[in-house]
């Protein structure tokens, strides 16, 4: 398999169970449940772990949901707490601000991961200046790139690259790619950047193609690859981090993961921290079918009980509407919309 960055790894994992998994758990983690999990994924050697409002930096608001505990304490713990792992962010321009990014770095965190829709890679040419002259290690998020053909996220993935991202990565926010079109976009990168950057993949499991996707990716030229242990994500979860070390040990991928280790931190760690398990229920597959981002699953659940609307139907019109991150208040236009036609 070529690798063209490291001797020791094929591919080298970032688990996003604390921060996309904190969609899932409506932003609650506790200072505790952090220290727990860090040391968990830390011992069976996954190399990254992010740790932020599932939103990114800045995400606690009446809008995307308030976080139980400020992020940047559970960064500082999760620095203090990792003895190997490098503790990464996630960041989203206009709902993190700048100073955020500072303050990151300011309590260790190492890696500066900045999203954005993928057609608007131009909006995080600032946010990677400052963290490359933080001397953080950088990666960019094409958020929804199942939307967009191979030819067009290879361009915004040369933006980011050209504002100094090292890693740009396909993330199928909606769990809508399927198969060879993960693998036909990630090429796509691979065949822009060349040795400029490298190219990641951050699968979602709503059509629960998530391991079967990050393997193509993986064959088509990614280095990094996103999971949540036991899935702890948005929607139904990402791609599992213990199924997909487990594959990547039979087909002879490195991940540097320990399998047995990961298993074992699924069911006994991260498992007792999640508030249920990530399912692929109606409204998760529904979002696959549909393409429809991932972390509105919650905001639908909500919603539908609060208009008592259909969650499914509120989630099959923000598909239509082509709704992108960060547009979680037309969810509530949509839900009202529904609840007027029902009483009309
Ligand atoms: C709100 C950010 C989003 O959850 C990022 C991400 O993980 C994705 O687009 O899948
Ligand atoms: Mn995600």
């Amino acid at each position: 398999m070529p690798n063209r960055f490291s001797a020791d790894l094929d591919v080298r994992i970032t688990d996003s169970s604390l921060r996309d998994g904190s969609h899932a758990k409506r932003h609650q983690f506790t200072a505790a449940e952090v220290a727990a999990v860090v040391a968990a994924l830390d011992a069976a050697g996954v190399p990254v772990i992010e740790v932020t409002h599932g939103d990114g930096l800045g995400g606690s608001s009446f809008t995307y949901g308030l976080s139980r505990t400020p992020e940047q304490e559970l960064i500082t713990v999760a620095v203090r707490t990792a003895t190997r792992a490098r503790i990464a962010f996630l960041m989203l321009p206009g709902v993190g601000v700048i100073d955020d990014i500072r303050a990151a770095a300011d309590n260790g965190a190492s890696v500066c991961r900045i999203a954005t829709h993928c057609t608007e890679a131009d909006i995080a040419v600032q946010h990677f200046g400052l963290a490359r002259e933080r001397g953080l290690e950088t990666v960019g998020f094409l958020m929804m790139a199942h939307s967009q053909p191979p030819e067009a996220l290879a361009r915004q993935a040369r933006i980011m690259a050209d504002a100094g991202c090292q890693c740009v990565y396909v993330v199928d926010s909606a769990g809508a790619l399927v198969l060879d079109q993960t693998g036909e976009r990630v090429a796509a990168l691979v065949a822009e950047l060349g040795d400029d950057a490298q190219v990641g993949f951050h699968g979602h499991e709503n059509l629960a193609l998530g391991v079967a996707n990050s393997v193509l990716a993986v064959r088509a030229g990614a280095t990094q690859i996103d999971g949540s242990t036991r899935r702890f994500g948005a929607g139904a979860g990402n791609t599992p981090v213990e199924a997909f070390v487990g594959v990547c040990d039979r087909l002879g991928i490195r991940t540097g993961v320990d399998f047995f280790a990961i298993v074992d931190a699924a069911e006994e760690v991260v498992r007792p921290a999640m508030p249920d398990e990530c399912r692929l229920d109606r409204l998760a597959l529904i979002m696959g079918y549909a393409g429809v981002y991932s972390s509105f699953l919650t905001h639908a659940y909500t919603l539908a009980r609060r208009y008592d609307v259909s969650g499914a139907e509120i989630l099959v019109r923000a598909g239509q509407r082509r709704l992108v991150g960060g547009q979680e208040d037309q969810l509530i236009d949509i839900a009202v919309q529904l609840r007027e036609e029902a009483h009309s």
